[in-house]
């Protein structure tokens, strides 16, 4: 099956205008036909093994978010500790979660039982299993980004407390993702730690070796068609 220009053109679009949603959400729910289809999103990525490790754990109880909220300010106290001055001050005044505002928390977890003690493709690899939830996500927030629902991702969090306040009580569920999701005002059009001058997207070409690691060429072969491509996708 191939794809016509346009619907390639959808795919970047909404690659490029996806952000991390903190502070935009409106209080309107999601339709149970648009939250199916983001699940489905999510359960369509590709798993080691084919494990499909995960689940959607769906969170709407104030009550709940309430304690999430809590456990993500007292882990965002610890967390500002770990910076000085004012890069101190600038971390503070960060919006790094929307877990009251948005109608929909959603935690996403790996079961790294889920397929007994062996899995195709994750012996010399363990950590596949994490990964593969991972990937899950990202076709969510993909597909949300499509649909103009926002995800906000929240690791600012104890997973030992989340799993608390979520009643997980079996060690080998791992709470993968806590995300924040809802209708926004507007989407940013730049990741908001870039515009608020907290860091940067670095130079694509400046990451790109050849064959071993650190070997870059000099002119960088990559360079110009990067920067052709990056102009015509209108970035
Ligand atoms: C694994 C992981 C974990 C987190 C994030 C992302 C990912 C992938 N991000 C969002 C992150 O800050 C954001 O993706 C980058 O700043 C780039 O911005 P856009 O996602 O392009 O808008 C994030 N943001 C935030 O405000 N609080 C958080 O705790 C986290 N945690």
């Amino acid at each position: 099956m191939s794809f016509s220009k346009e619907q390639r053109q959808a795919v970047y679009d909404t690659i490029f205008a996806r952000r991390d949603v903190r502070g935009e959400f409106l209080p309107d729910p999601i339709p149970d036909a648009v939250l199916s289809r983001l699940l489905l999103a999510a359960h369509h990525a590709p798993s080691v093994g084919f494990m499909q490790p995960w689940n959607f754990l769906i969170i709407r109880q104030p009550t709940v978010k309430q304690q999430v909220h809590q456990a993500f300010q007292k882990a965002n106290d610890e967390a500002a500790q770990q910076f000085s001055g004012e890069q101190a001050d600038r971390y503070r005044r960060l919006k790094l979660e929307g877990i009251l505002e948005a109608p929909i928390n959603l935690c996403m977890t790996c079961d790294r039982d889920r397929c007994g003690p062996v899995v195709l493709g994750r012996t010399h690899m363990p950590e596949m299993d994490l990964y593969s939830t991972v990937c899950a996500v990202q076709n969510l927030w993909l597909a949300a980004r499509a649909e103009g629902v926002g995800v906000g991702w929240v690791s600012i969090l104890d997973p030992a407390a989340l799993k608390s306040i979520l009643r997980i009580t079996t060690a080998n569920i791992v709470p993968v993702a806590y995300l924040c999701m809802g209708y926004v005002s507007h989407f940013h059009g730049e990741p908001e730690l870039a515009s608020k001058g907290w860091r940067q997207r670095l130079d694509p070409a400046s990451l790109i070796y050849y064959d071993q690691w650190g070997q870059q060429e000099s002119p960088h072969k990559l360079d110009e068609a990067l920067g052709a491509q990056r102009r015509l996708l209108l970035l």
